[in-house]
């Protein structure tokens, strides 16, 4: 009965941009989203950043994991290990999102906030290796967040989508050239959330 809390605060800001966001929730059954998930938590080989940020070294508030097909170049200087091979539940997963983003995706990178305090700060997913209008395709399992975006002309213009257990945030058009994105952190009590986002590497 846990997971209905996942849906209570469901919902999203007015006027969202939706050439450049769709949210399509519902798309994974609970149920399955559920165990899809404590799959992921205990049998990922999740890996914590340290990235310097000002002369400092500060380790990435989350979890994260990168999978691609073998072949894929590793562009991300961020990415400096080999990508781990698709396991089953991924493609279960990539099975149903391709055809939904029309798009054939080649990597997938997990990130999961275990609670209110790991978040994913401001920034964009507009690193040369994804081309100049990537399509990516979130998907979340869990615990319900904010996902705030901001015009990097205008910070004043901000919108925000919560994500539900189960849904699809289609990221495309300029939302990477001309928007932030983030999960800010929360000081309520959060319960772990999973999310992937696919995406085609150059
Ligand atoms: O967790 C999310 O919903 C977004 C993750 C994200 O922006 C990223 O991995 O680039
Ligand atoms: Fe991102």
């Amino acid at each position: 009965m846990e997971q209905l809390s996942f849906f209570k605060d469901a919902g999203q800001s007015a006027g969202l941009p939706t050439e450049v966001l769709e949210y399509l929730p519902n798309v994974f059954d609970e149920e399955l989203g559920s165990q899809l998930m404590e799959r992921f938590i205990a049998e990922t080989p999740w890996t914590q950043k340290v990235v310097s940020m000002y002369d400092k070294q500060v380790i990435t508030p989350r979890l994260s994991a990168w999978y691609a097909d073998a072949n894929t170049y590793d562009y991300s200087s961020l990415r400096k290990s080999a990508p781990n091979i698709w396991t089953p539940e991924l493609l279960i997963i990539k099975n149903i999102v391709e055809p939904i983003a029309g798009v054939m995706f080649n990597s997938v990178l997990l990130n999961y906030y275990r609670d209110g305090s790991d978040s994913v700060a401001w920034h964009s997913d507009n690193e040369k290796a994804l081309g100049t209008h990537p399509t990516i395709a979130s998907v979340t399992f869990g615990q319900v967040r904010a996902f705030d975006i901001r015009n990097k002309l205008n910070h004043s213009e901000k919108y925000s989508v919560k994500l539900e257990h189960g849904s699809l945030l289609l990221m495309k058009g300029n939302l990477q050239s001309n928007w932030d994105h983030r999960i800010a952190k929360s000081t309520k009590a959060m319960k772990p959330r999973l999310n992937l986002t696919f995406r085609v590497v150059v």
